[in-house]
């Protein structure tokens, strides 16, 4: 007989408001009902890796894959295990929630904004998801982008040979998932507003630094308000400053979708033909207002540039470790594209491995290590329980892509998991790595996010050995509502054609 859950349990007080250091989940269980447990969390051992000290503390070890906690006023009930996850997304209704987001929408209401994919919610989600898919998920779109890409990462490129030589003795790139963030910027937004933000110049643009600060400024101060009721927000100092950085956000946006909107005006009195890619085709395309267009871009943007940029980093920091791995993409990344030859779409499919590697990133790094669910349409059976509707679900990606039953010796980097035929692959469970989500509230970004990270990386490879930082610096994983870098990631950066022709020079560079 199913129960509802979590019937007969006691009242979850909240009991120390700390943020537990000892692993990278806590922000979903910090506040725990029972000291016990609390005990039991830090006692759980670290797990100690190759080349880093990976302190990951499954709570599912713990209390099993089904808990219940309180982060502020939500009760959530956690999810980690492959099958109970799988069980929860594939009784997802038709119109899928995450969570209500209720300070990202509160925003929107008082500035009477549009709600973009991220924040919007049944049917009207559904239309703009209808609108925005095509020509973010559609192979023929998307590797219509790469030119525009190549053209960053050219930047990107010149700006590491740069970087080596005025602040890293001709082979440190410093702070490099802060480098990485700018490409990423300047990528998002070459596809979004078919325009350059000037990001990989020596000197960034005001407005655009204005605007990554204010990406960074309401990502930290999200997760502050929502422990906060609704009643009490327009009280507190950090709303206010929340408030600010949207502001500055939809006004950099509106400022770029108002240049555009312009061009294409004077190219229409000039009687000459409008091409142009996302935006331009939104615009013309009819089927929402200005207005939704601004809500939606902009969440596409903030969507896309913290994902893409550390996932980046963490696969360069992963190889500089691993040398035999980078050779091995070395080789494949030589043998389809020799010479000076820029890779394109059609190079990047003939380079399994290199996908591999950013998969495998994505499976030790999950950018979105937790992920929320609302069933609102029905009640839904997960486990052994009955849940009512409404609940707030969490499934814990990171723990379960760390269950060695899934993924044997999981904190390994081992991007031969993922090749066709690795006998390994056939016996993965589904729903053991899922970076991207599932069905039909996927990130809608997938694909132009693995054309910018498959193009970045293997131009670098081709054209630098990644080293680690000879400071030894290990650096751990953090959650900022994304997983992120706790610290700047430092790598030195050996160029291949100075290697090869000095080797000795090259090798003996000294810090
Ligand atoms: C490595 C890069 C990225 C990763 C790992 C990632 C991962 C995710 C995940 C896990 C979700 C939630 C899916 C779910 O709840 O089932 C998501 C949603 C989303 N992503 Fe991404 N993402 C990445 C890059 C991007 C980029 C570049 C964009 C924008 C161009 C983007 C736009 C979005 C949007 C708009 C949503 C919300 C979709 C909805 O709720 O309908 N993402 N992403």
């Amino acid at each position: 007989m199913k129960q509802i859950f979590p019937q007969n349990e006691k009242k979850i007080i909240p009991l120390y408001p700390v943020k537990c250091l000892l692993c990278v989940q806590c922000y979903q269980s910090f506040w725990e009902s029972d000291w016990r447990r609390f005990i039991n969390h830090i006692k759980h051992p670290s797990k100690i890796k190759k080349g880093g000290l990976l302190r990951i503390n499954p709570h599912s070890k713990i209390y099993g894959p089904l808990w219940k906690s309180k982060y502020g006023p939500l009760v959530v009930v956690n999810v980690a295990s492959a099958e109970l996850i799988e069980q929860v997304l594939r009784q997802e209704g038709r119109l899928p929630v995450r969570s209500d987001m209720p300070h990202w929408r509160s925003y929107r209401e008082l500035r009477n904004q549009a709600h973009g994919p991220l924040t919007e919610m049944g049917a009207n989600w559904q239309r703009i998801r209808s609108i925005l898919n095509p020509r973010m998920l559609k192979p023929k779109h998307v590797s219509s982008y790469a030119n525009t890409i190549n053209g960053v990462v050219t930047d990107f490129i010149d700006r590491v040979a740069w970087l080596r030589e005025t602040s890293g003795q001709g082979v440190m790139v410093n702070d490099l998932t802060g480098e990485l963030y700018k490409f990423a910027f300047e990528g998002i937004c070459s596809v979004l507003f078919e325009t350059r933000m000037g990001c990989m110049n020596n000197v960034v643009p005001e407005e655009t630094q204005k605007f990554i600060f204010s990406v960074g400024e309401m990502f930290r101060l999200s997760p502050m308000i929502v422990l906060f009721p609704k009643a009490v927000w327009p009280y507190m100092p950090f709303w206010k400053q929340f408030v600010a950085a949207w502001d500055n956000l939809f006004r950099v946006a509106e400022e770029l979708v108002k240049q555009k909107m312009e061009e294409i005006q004077g190219k229409v009195n000039l009687d000459q033909n409008v091409e142009g890619a996302y935006l331009t085709h939104l615009l013309l395309s009819d089927q929402m207002t200005v207005t939704e267009i601004l809500g939606s871009i902009t969440e596409l943007l903030l969507a896309g540039v913290d994902t893409t940029s550390n996932t980046i980093s963490w696969s360069l920091y992963l190889m500089a470790q691993e040398p035999e791995i980078q050779e091995q993409l070395y080789q494949e990344v030589i043998s389809v594209c020799p010479g000076d030859k820029v890779p394109n779409n059609d190079d990047i499919a003939q380079m399994p491995y290199l996908k591999a590697i950013i998969r495998e990133t994505l499976r030790l790094y999950p950018v979105v290590p937790g992920n929320a669910r609302v069933t609102v349409e029905n009640e839904i059976v997960v486990g052994d329980h009955l849940f009512p509707k409404n609940t707030l679900f969490h499934l814990c990606h990171y723990a379960v892509s760390y269950d060695e039953n899934i993924f044997p010796d999981p904190h390994t980097f081992l991007p031969q998991r993922w090749l066709r035929g690795a006998e390994e692959k056939s016996k993965h469970h589904p729903f053991g790595s899922v970076p991207f989500g599932f069905g039909i509230r996927a990130c809608l970004g997938r694909r132009v996010a693995e054309l910018e990270m498959y193009l970045l990386l293997s131009r670098l490879i081709k054209q630098y050995e990644i080293r680690p930082d000879p400071a030894g610096t290990t650096v751990l994983p953090v959650t900022r509502t994304l997983l992120c870098p706790a610290k700047p990631i430092n790598l030195q950066f050996l160029d291949r054609r100075v290697e090869q022709e000095q080797p000795r020079k090259a090798a003996g560079v000294s810090l």
